[in-house]
């Protein structure tokens, strides 16, 4: 293990490691795997000797400068084996750990090569047939580059509102792609702006005055020898935004532009050349033209598939297109731990106050300080526990249904992947987002220097509340799917899903007549039977109250869909969160149980636990009251005594714990966190690199002349 991880340089934040209640290099073996650790010293070391990757991506560039920089950097990791599919599904593991990896250097480049070269991929793949193949190949071949639109102007979540028309030409064979005005111009989409040469685009399907609702095709939008848009594509740059400057996201709209009639990605739904309108099931595609096994078309013309029922097959695809909400979960831990870092870092330097004649005190001592940050560090370390299982479930489960191997549970999974996905990509958003902020206000002014890289770090960020499912609208996926099992918890019907995620909702009756907050001390609160006892009975109490409150909606004269509408505040969104903390909770305990060391299980026990009450507190306290649950002052009591005393036991470890999910100093690249610990000089260190920093700026003549004259 000695050769696996270097020791840190001595330092000011020795204090701290030497205090640390673990080894932290064995938690990091435990969590990630030695394999792991070795991959991802590899993938630094590809980042660090990279010529394309030391120009840095600094957002004080110029904007052209960020875009050129990001493009090369895209083409660098496509170029980069360790970081290609084929090399991460030898051990699924390594789909998270390329994750941090890549979205600690640039996240804009990133992202590029994520939207151009794997979006629009998969989107062909998914959704296309053989004759599609080509656009796969060309992506591969880095011969074209590619663009997801779906998103328009004037419509973003609700996609069905989308107008841009394809309307079949029966004479030309040709789909005709209109935008009848800029509001229905497609929009946001990454690499729009400058570099995509083809498109996924949805439009509305018109075949003689008919409408066949929403449609994908593949559109050449630029030459992709000039880069000059065909005539009747409109397609440019939506400018600067507040953060990932280096993808260049843009607009298109279609003027009467036409396309041939087989670039309908043609999975599900067909149009023949005289105009017809085929769905999937009676269409019979030749055999060798499906791109994947979630079906296939037999010799004869069958249509088969392993799963036979139209919504189960539909279960199995909503789970293959959780891809993107499951790896944003990861960004988001990405950034949230790289804030954490940097804020754990320098509370564990930073000296202010402290009794008399004793000195001063690291801010990392301050009560306030630690309730500030080990919470979030607490959820960081739950968050990605989480998300390294997550992933690696949801891959397996991609690979066997796309190799024909789909389990005979696969649409169950695919539901069930779709209904937490929509609740752990927000909640990471979420809670990465405050974690940022408050590891920005932690390092108070000094966090406010961009040379901090805090700045950065909240508006990379910052997009992934909205992209891939907009928070607040995506997470009623998961309501909508909880809801439908009140039902089956009310007659007591066994409920079992393929993850485990709703099992306990076979006891939901028992557990909301007579489980009750029952602990007399803070040794029992913080127990973690005791902490998931809490948030179960906040499971079944909300999913009786969501559908209570829709029903009663609706019984009052609202329509179905007002009443939905009208029961997400304070019902349905709080359930979806208590869900997915819950089912978070359950993988972190499900870790710890595998440990042997009872250092690290103490540690990670006193993490998830944390984690847990703060949650609790934080979300669910009014509820556990409104429920009947906790009478009296006792509960939030104890709760916050609880959440003191393990902040208090867990300020010591913080350092180390920061260290074990930390990035390597260059990829970090802020003043304040480096793991030597050395805040003051590099703060001056990278004062003086300002060219004016002490020399006068180049118009100080103005300063000068506008002095003396105001003497005069
Ligand atoms: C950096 C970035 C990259 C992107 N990349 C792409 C891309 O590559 N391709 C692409 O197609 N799109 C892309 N998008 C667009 C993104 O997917 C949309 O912004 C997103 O789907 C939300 O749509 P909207 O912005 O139109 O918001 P709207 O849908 O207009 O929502 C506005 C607000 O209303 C609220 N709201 C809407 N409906 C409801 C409801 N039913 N209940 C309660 N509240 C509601 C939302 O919560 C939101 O706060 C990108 C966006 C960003 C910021």
């Amino acid at each position: 293990m000695s050769n696996l991880l270097e020791n840190f340089k001595p330092g000011p934040l020795d204090i701290y490691r030497k205090n640390a209640s673990f080894d932290w290099k064995k938690l990091k073996v435990f969590l990630e795997t030695e394999d792991i650790i070795k991959y991802q010293t590899e993938g630094y070391e590809v980042l660090r000797n990279h010529p394309d990757f030391s120009e840095g991506n600094s957002s004080s560039k110029s904007l052209d400068d960020q875009r050129r920089i990001a493009f090369k950097q895209c083409m660098a990791q496509k170029s980069m084996d360790i970081f290609s599919i084929n090399y991460q599904i030898m051990d699924l593991k390594r789909t998270t750990a390329a994750t941090r990896i890549l979205f600690s250097s640039n996240a804009g480049a990133t992202i590029k090569f994520t939207v151009g070269d794997t979006l629009f991929k998969s989107s062909v793949m998914n959704m296309g047939t053989a004759r599609h193949q080509k656009y796969i190949d060309d992506v591969d071949e880095g011969k074209i580059f590619g663009a997801y639109c779906l998103t328009e102007i004037g419509h973003g979540s609700n996609a069905r509102g989308m107008r841009t028309t394809a309307t079949y030409d029966k004479q030309k064979k040709k789909f005709v792609l209109h935008s009848p005005d800029f509001e229905a111009a497609k929009c946001w989409a990454g690499g729009l702006g400058q570099t995509a040469m083809f498109a996924t685009v949805y439009a509305q399907l018109v075949i003689e005055g008919e409408k066949y609702g929403l449609h994908a095709f593949v559109v050449p939008l630029r030459n992709p020898n000039t880069l000059l848009p065909y005539p009747g594509v409109i397609v440019g740059d939506m400018g600067e935004k507040l953060g990932l400057n280096g993808i260049d996201n843009g607009f298109v709209q279609f003027n009467h532009y036409e396309i041939p009639r087989e670039n309908l990605l043609n999975k599900v739904a067909d149009v023949t050349e005289d105009g017809r309108f085929l769905q999937f099931n009676h269409y019979e595609i030749p055999r060798e033209n499906l791109l994947n096994k979630v079906a296939d078309v037999t010799e004869d013309g069958r249509y088969v598939s392993p799963i036979k029922d139209p919504n189960k097959r539909h279960g199995a695809a909503l789970g293959s297109l959780s891809a993107g909400r499951v790896n944003i979960a990861c960004i988001c831990e990405t950034l949230g731990v790289k804030a954490l870092t940097i804020a754990v870092r320098y509370a564990a330097v930073r000296r202010q106050f402290g009794p008399d004649g004793r000195g001063e005190v690291p801010i990392l001592e301050y009560q306030s300080h630690q309730l500030r940050l080990i919470p979030y560090l607490a959820a960081a370390y739950v968050l990605r526990n989480f998300n390294t299982w997550f992933s690696e479930v949801f891959h397996q489960f991609t690979i066997e249904t796309l190799t024909g191997n789909a389990r005979p549970d696969a649409p169950e999974m695919g539901i069930e992947i779709h209904g937490v996905s929509s609740a752990s990509k927000p909640m990471a958003g979420w809670l990465m987002k405050e974690a940022i902020q408050e590891s920005r206000e932690a390092c108070a002014g000094h966090g406010y220097l961009k040379a901090a890289g805090l700045g950065d770090i909240r508006n990379e960020h910052d997009a992934n509340l909205t992209y891939e499912g907009e928070n607040h609208v995506l997470i009623q996926q998961t309501s909508n799917w909880l809801l439908k099992m009140w039902p089956a918890v009310l007659q007591r019907k066994p409920i079992s899903s393929p993850l485990k995620s709703i099992d306990f909702l076979s006891n939901g009756l028992e557990i909301l007549e007579k489980s009750r907050f029952s602990a007399k001390s803070v040794e029992e609160v913080i127990r973690l039977d005791s902490v998931i006892k809490t948030y179960q009975w906040v499971i079944c109490h909300l999913l009786r109250a969501t559908h209570n409150k829709v029903e009663s909606q609706i019984k009052s004269g609202k329509d179905a869909f007002t009443a939905k509408s009208d029961s997400q505040v304070y019902y349905a969104k709080s359930l979806a969160i208590a869900f997915v903390q819950h089912f978070m909770l359950q993988r972190m305990i499900a870790t710890i149980s595998e440990s042997t060391d009872a250092s690290l299980t103490n540690v990670l026990t006193k993490l998830c636990s944390l984690f847990g009450l703060w949650a609790i507190e934080k979300y669910h306290l009014a509820t556990l009251y409104q429920g009947g649950f906790a009478t009296g002052p006792t509960a939030p009591t104890l709760i916050q005594d609880s959440i003191l005393r393990l902040c208090a036991e867990l300020k010591n470890d913080a350092v180390s714990l920061v260290d074990v999910i930390a990035v390597p100093d260059f990829l970090l690249n802020s003043v304040l966190g480096a793991s030597d610990g050395m805040v003051y000089k590099r703060l001056q260190d990278s004062m003086l690199q300002n060219q004016y920093c002490i020399n006068r700026p180049p118009w100080w003549r103005d300063i000068v002349k506008t002095t003396l004259q105001n003497k005069l």
